[in-house]
């Protein structure tokens, strides 16, 4: 962890209120800079809502969010200083895997010799030099979200929202894509949020976990703190006790 980064707050959010037809969501949190926090919780308890809040995806009825200490009133998502990997749908399919991963640079694809150079040694680093010229159907599950991380790593954005990156992987590969985010991680002395439905993410990972119920955050703790909670009944279904 870095200890400058760690001395600022990445994410805050204040009093934010989003409502739906049928159910309403409420948001208070302050996450620090410079770290791997598990974002965990129910199906439907409102972890893709919080991303789509942080990342501008979703205008909360009230509140604040502030990333980095700047207010993102007004900001469309491709000003805010994120970027997301959704769990699918992250490729443009009829592109290669390359030009995929420029679009992280410029989305209208005015990319330099050197912007190609950086595409390439994104695409080394996650493990898939010379795939520049490949489609993304050809490629599996896994290999498919390493270009979307690629992509995220050329953005060189601050905050990265992964929203379960591993969900389509067998257990080797998950292990894999998570020893590839904690030395991304490291290197960059980025902010991860990573949703996950699974207790072996959260211990093999995240420095700290973030945990909804209902549509409200209901825990905010170090790691080895969260897996010794006894007292909200939807962490111990998480965490299967009893
Ligand atoms: N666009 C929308 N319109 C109406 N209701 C919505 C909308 N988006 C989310 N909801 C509702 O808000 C609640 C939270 O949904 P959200 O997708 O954030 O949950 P989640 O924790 O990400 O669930 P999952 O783990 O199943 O992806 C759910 O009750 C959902 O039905």
């Amino acid at each position: 962890m870095n200890s400058t980064a760690s001395a600022a707050t990445a994410v805050s959010l204040k009093g934010i209120e989003v409502r739906f037809e049928t159910t309403a969501l409420t948001f208070d949190c302050a996450i620090p800079a410079g770290r791997i926090v598990a974002v965990a919780g129910a199906s439907g308890s409102g972890k893709s809502t919080l991303f789509n809040v942080i990342a501008g995806f979703e205008e909360p009825e009230r509140g604040e969010v502030h990333i980095l200490g700047k207010d993102m009133a007004g900001r469309v998502p491709a000003e805010r200083p994120v970027s997301v990997i959704f769990q699918e749908h992250n490729l443009f399919a009829h592109l290669d895997v390359a030009t995929n991963v420029g679009f992280g640079i410029s989305p209208a694809l005015r990319l330099s010799t050197a912007d190609r150079m950086r595409v390439e040694e994104a695409l080394k680093r996650v493990g898939l030099g010379g795939f520049g010229n490949r489609l993304p159907p050809t490629l599996s599950g896994g290999e498919r979200q390493r270009v979307a991380l690629a992509r995220a790593l050329v953005r060189r954005r601050p905050l990265l929202l992964l929203d379960e990156p591993f969900a389509a992987l067998d257990p080797g590969m998950r292990a894999e894509m998570r020893d590839l985010l904690r030395d991304l991680h490291n290197e960059e002395a980025n902010t991860i949020l990573v949703i996950t439905h699974h207790p072996d993410d959260v211990k093999a990972l995240a420095d700290s976990v973030l945990f909804l119920d209902r549509g409200r955050i209901v825990a905010h703790d170090r790691v080895d703190r969260f897996l010794e909670r006894r007292d909200v009944a939807a962490i111990n279904r998480f965490l299967g006790n009893q």
